[in-house]
């Protein structure tokens, strides 16, 4: 309180002084104070008797008894009210004095006692002590007029403190609120939310106030006087959804919460929260209404960013198979005459350019792939990559098959071109099934299902084709799945076996090798040739491991023969998915060391088809098992058109010369020029030649007589189990 009473005095300027001046002009002098002292005992006797009338008084009005409280308080002030009009009688007021004035004004205008009361108390002292002045002037033969104006003047010089008190307590109530008032303009100004208010006492809403960020959050432009119309008015917004809640909101004086977008002057996206709330007038009328605009364009972009990733394929920026699965169902829901094509794509070989040139190169021709594909169709056809080389097209607005095939045709034409490919030239086909909406199925899953069924018809019947489904393909679908689950069953349980095929010297009729080709012992259907299961198992991805037991069953079996003293070279045949260095090279040299065989008793066999058509797989793969001194034949020679000169290049130990010249060598002059020249050639290249499916004697003689003395067919023998194979050999030598 000191530093208060201190502040207040300099507020209103008071010092010795400008004490001194107020005395002065009140005319105060010494013979006031020697009035005022001569009286102040039967005065202040005076004021203790009419106390009670007083407090009495001060019990009638509302304010004043709640000021008053409990009777401790009240006989508390009624002490400090006694002292108080003591001092009045004191004489000349020092700066002590007017110390504790302005401290008694500071409390009641703290506590909050009206003026009215403080000052209008003054004037119930005086005339509770006017009787006994007057009697006593008269008993002393003094003037009772010159005392009672000595008594005016002090209550007056303290009526002006108090009134100073008040007037100067206003004035900073005033100041703090003005001053409250630019901080709170200030902050408004300087927040980064958009703060606006709405007058909707006037019809048309308009913005009354708007801060610097609403400008910069909406984009509207400042107005010459100030106001500008409601958001409700802002085109985008007129008749939008979110600014029908908000209207309906102030409609009930509720609070209201949107989402709204503004498009900037560069052509800039913003998106904002409104939060608007109802502001009261002091009689509790909703006159306006705030509204705060809150930016979130980061959480939307980034919401948008992650619906983007869980509905496009990173690699294409297609949408993906969750995308397109939602896209048919609300599509086929809501068809209703509309016909509908599905076309699944799967690419032809694609796993081959994949892990022969790496993911990157693989990775580069799905793009341009979907690039080719993405002009092929129209603004309102789908496209999605359903995972590796899959691709789904939804039509939805087809009026005949005939248009789904039209499409298809021109997918298949599209990526006829080669694709070019860092250094490479790359050929790639499609195979495409399509199903119908609602002949095919009404619904995604069985669009899907079958528009995938009659892809794999496509690739059976030799890829790069277009087939519609039909119930067969279900029948077809459901035999691969059943033959698929089988063969999973048949790794399981160990129902493959190995059957041995002789190779023979003619010469000597002496074995020099043998074939190993697997079988399949079915529990049910009996023992299976791998003609009729080995493209299911490759489509199925399980020839992987079917061919990793083939690798380490023959290795060990002619392990054995190695060990039981028998040298007899053992023919292994791979399929086109395990031509991969990587890992077929390590796994052979693995299962060499496993069972300790000499590796020069493992020939290898790879198509010549394969070969040719792989040869950037295959050529690295060769390499690795050449250094193994692992020796390698291509098989089925004269069926995959490779070029003379290329046999060269390849190392090579074995040309097995296909069955289909072998049938009518001793017939046929073609075969017979073909088989001829080839001998003749490998015997130049130092390459030994076997010829297959040696079924008479006469081939055995003509083959003979072309210098051609190494074969294999049913006339030696046809693929039987190890047992059998041993004893029939030991009875021929
Ligand atoms: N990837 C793998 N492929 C394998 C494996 N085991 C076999 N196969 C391939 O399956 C195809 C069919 O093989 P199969 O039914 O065993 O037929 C072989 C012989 O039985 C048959 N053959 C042999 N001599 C004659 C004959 O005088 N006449 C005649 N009509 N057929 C005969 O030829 C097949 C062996 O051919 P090839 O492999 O070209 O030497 C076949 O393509 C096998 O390669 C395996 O484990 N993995």
């Amino acid at each position: 309180m000191p530093q208060a009473v201190e502040s207040l005095a300099r507020a209103i300027g008071i010092d010795t002084e400008e004490i001194a001046e107020r005395l002065a002009f009140l005319e105060f002098g010494s013979d006031d104070t020697r009035r005022l002292q001569a009286l102040k005992t039967p005065l202040q006797d005076a004021w203790d008797v009419h106390a009670d009338t007083f407090y009495a008084h001060l019990l009638d009005f509302d304010d004043t008894r709640a000021q008053l409280g409990a009777p401790e308080v009240m006989t508390r002030l009624r002490h400090a009210h006694s002292g108080y009009f003591q001092c009045l009688l004191e004489g000349a007021p020092d700066w002590r004095y007017v110390r504790d004035r302005l401290n008694v004004g500071l409390v009641h205008q703290r506590i909050g006692l009206a003026p009215k009361w403080y000052i209008g108390a003054y004037r119930k002292y005086i005339a509770s002590l006017l009787p006994t002045l007057l009697a006593e002037c008269e008993r002393r033969g003094e003037s009772a007029a010159a005392a009672l104006d000595s008594l005016f003047k002090i209550v007056t010089f303290d009526i002006c403190l108090a009134i100073d008190s008040y007037i100067d307590a206003e004035q900073q109530a005033q100041a703090r609120a003005e001053a409250r008032g630019r901080l709170r303009e200030r902050a408004m100004e300087s927040s980064t939310n958009g703060i606006f208010i709405v007058d909707i006492q006037r019809q048309e809403f308009p913005v009354i106030y708007a801060n610097a960020a609403f400008y910069k959050l909406t984009g509207l432009p400042h107005r010459d006087d100030g106001e500008l119309p409601c958001l409700c008015q802002h085109d985008r917004h007129r008749h939008s959804d979110c600014m029908a809640h908000i209207r309906q909101a102030v409609r009930s004086h509720r609070e209201g919460y949107t989402v709204l977008a503004f498009t900037l002057s560069q052509g800039e996206q913003r998106w904002v929260e409104l939060f608007a709330s109802p502001v009261e007038d002091q009689d509790g009328a909703n006159t306006h209404y705030i509204g705060i605009l809150h930016d979130i364009t980061e959480r939307k972009q980034a919401e948008r960013h992650l619906l983007h990733q869980a509905t496009h394929d990173p690699l294409t920026g297609l949408v993906n198979r969750y995308r397109m699965h939602q896209k048919l169902t609300q599509v086929t829901e809501q068809a209703e005459r509309e016909r509908i094509a599905v076309l699944f794509l799967d690419l032809d070989r694609f796993k081959l350019i994949n892990d022969s040139l790496g993911h990157d190169t693989g990775d580069e021709l799905l793009c341009q792939v979907a690039g080719r594909l993405k002009r092929c169709l129209r603004g309102n056809d789908t496209i999605a990559r359903f995972g590796g080389d899959e691709f789904v097209i939804l039509l939805d607005d087809i009026t005949a098959p005939a248009d789904a095939r039209k499409v298809a045709d021109k997918i298949l034409a599209a990526l006829d071109p080669h694709f070019a490919i860092q250094e490479h030239s790359l050929f790639v086909s499609t195979s495409i099934g399509i199903s119908l909406y609602p002949e095919h199925g009404r619904d995604s899953q069985t669009l899907l299902k079958h528009a995938d069924a009659a892809m794999y018809q496509a690739k059976a019947a030799g890829r790069n084709q277009v087939t519609f489904f039909s119930d067969a393909l279900t029948q077809h679908a459901t035999a691969k799945l059943s033959i698929e689950n089988d063969l999973r069953l048949a790794l399981e349980e160990r129902q493959f076996c190995l059957h041995y095929q002789p190779i023979v010297d003619t010469r000597h009729k002496r074995l020099v090798g043998v074939e190993a080709l697997l079988r399949w012992q079915h529990p049910h259907k009996g023992t299976i040739a791998p003609d009729a299961f080995i493209p299911q198992a490759e489509e199925a991805g399980l020839i992987l491991p079917i061919g990793a037991w083939v690798i380490d069953r023959a290795i060990a079996q002619a392990a054995m023969w190695q060990h039981a003293g028998v040298r007899l070279p053992v023919s292994i045949n791979l399929s086109v998915e395990e031509c991969d260095s990587i890992r077929t090279a390590p796994l052979i040299r693995q299962a060499l060391a496993r069972h300790g065989l000499a590796p020069e008793l493992l020939q290898i066999e790879i198509t010549e088809t394969v070969m040719m058509e792989q040869i950037e797989r295959v050529l690295p793969m060769l390499e690795a098992l050449k250094v193994l001194g692992v020796h390698l034949a291509m098989d089925d020679f004269g069926t995959g058109y490779s070029s003379l000169r290329r046999l060269r290049d390849l190392p090579l130990d074995t040309l097995k010369i296909d069955k289909s010249f072998i049938t009518s060598i001793t017939r046929q002059p073609a075969d017979q020029a073909i088989v001829s020249a080839v001998i003749s050639l490998a015997r130049k290249l130092d390459i030994r030649v076997i010829t297959e499916g040696v079924e008479q004697a006469d081939q055995v003689a003509w083959l003979a007589r072309e210098g051609c003395h190494i074969v294999q067919g049913y006339y030696y023998g046809k693929p039987v189990p190890p047992e059998r194979l041993r004893l029939s050999w030991a009875q021929q030598n």
